[in-house]
């Protein structure tokens, strides 16, 4: 009795639920993993596989798919929150209707809310009445579902207010193949693993109008810059970009086939409409809506964002992905310490 795993909840059958659970399942965590489809949780249940997200993957049997969110969270004390960004306040809307205990709340997305510019956590603790919620953390880093589902090596960072919740998950999740890291730092951890996302839609663009190599260096140099820069002004310690959810996460977003950010847009670069690539893409580009809610932080914070403000106008104000690109490149000239400067001259402020 005293050697039994503490069950867990996960909410959201996506690549990144189902992988994540699987992680948790080789650690000896019996999992209620949450559906809304019913086709889904017979197939997981019955054939052990969750072909859509994760084709090819055979699943432990330690993760029992339920429809029910009453039923998933039943005697749970953690829940790992795998939706995308746009559906967290209604999941959690739904959660909060049952008796519940206090829960700790990992939450696993990579966004941004447009308009009200609220990191996940700061969405989390708004819905969350606080008798229900014990703690808040955070799991990002560079860590595609389909490679974490092979067990091949993986490493996240988990950052909470809490430090002692999030060393708790960092057990909860470590293992041979899966190495998890702490940072203090909520802001930047979360800040880099969604601004990221706006990054990788321009390297795919890059990649699919043909550009080469040098442009997602440079991409992904300069996208560091604006990421650090906006990022130290929203309170984040630059530091964290270069870690995991930083660089880390940005050089695997932008380099692999496996993103879907990246391939949204390439496919956008090679001249598909936004509304035919994400009807394609069948799975969720958080990119898109983070740029939108970037372009706003930009504005916001009086905060340089080249790279953003050009995907924002190709996006949302149909500009032409190669003219765009040329008008990237004709800007005033700069100095690249410019960047450096400022955050530090904001960090000197937070002191
Ligand atoms: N995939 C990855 O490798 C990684 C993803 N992430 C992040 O994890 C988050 C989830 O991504 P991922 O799993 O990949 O996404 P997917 O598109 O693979 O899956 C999304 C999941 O959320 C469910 N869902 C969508 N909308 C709603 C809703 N309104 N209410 C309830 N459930 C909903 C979907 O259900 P249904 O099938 O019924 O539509 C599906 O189970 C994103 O923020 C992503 O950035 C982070 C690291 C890695
Ligand atoms: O965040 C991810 C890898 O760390 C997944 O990125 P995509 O959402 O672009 O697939």
């Amino acid at each position: 009795m005293g050697n039994e795993k503490e069950r867990v909840a996960v909410i959201g059958a996506g690549s990144w639920g189902t992988a994540l659970a699987l992680v948790l399942a080789d650690n000896g965590h019996p999992i209620q993993l949450w559906t809304r489809n019913e086709r889904q949780k017979d197939e997981i249940n019955d054939r052990h596989t969750n072909e859509k997200y994760l084709p090819g993957i055979t699943l432990p049997d330690k993760i029992i798919a339920i429809n029910s969110l009453e039923e998933a969270l039943n005697g749970i004390e953690t829940v790992v929150l795998a939706v995308p960004t746009k559906a967290i306040r209604e999941t959690l809307r739904e959660i909060i209707k049952f008796q519940l205990q206090p829960l700790t709340i990992v939450h696993v997305s990579k966004g941004i809310e447009p308009d009200s510019l609220l990191r996940i956590s700061e969405m989390i603790d708004e819905e969350m009445p606080k008798r229900i919620l014990k703690d808040i953390v955070v799991l990002s880093g560079p860590s595609h579902a389909e490679e974490v589902s092979l067990r091949h090596p993986t490493t996240v960072a988990v950052s909470s207010k809490n430090m002692e919740a999030a060393e708790k998950i960092q057990d909860l999740f470590m293992n041979q193949h899966f190495r998890v890291y702490t940072n203090p730092d909520l802001i930047g951890v979360e800040i880099g693993g969604a601004l990221k996302n706006i990054i990788a839609l321009a390297a795919g663009i890059s990649d699919g109008l043909g550009f080469g190599d040098n442009a997602k260096a440079a991409l992904i140099t300069r996208g560091l810059a604006e990421i650090s820069r906006l990022g130290t002004k929203m309170g984040a310690n630059p530091l964290t970009f270069s870690g995991l959810a930083g660089i880390g996460d940005l050089i695997v977003t932008c380099t692999s086939v496996h993103s879907r950010n990246w391939r949204a847009g390439n496919m956008l670069g090679k001249g598909q409409k936004l509304e035919d690539v994400l009807m394609s893409m069948g799975m969720v580009v958080e990119g898109v809506r983070t740029t939108k809610a970037a372009y706003q932080l930009a504005q916001k914070y009086n905060c340089k964002m080249p790279i953003t403000e050009i995907l924002y106008q190709i996006l949302f104000n149909d500009v032409n992905a190669k003219i765009a690109g040329e008008r990237l490149m004709a800007r005033l000239k700069t100095n690249e310490m410019e960047d450096l400067v400022d955050i530090l001259s904001e960090q000197m402020e937070q002191l």
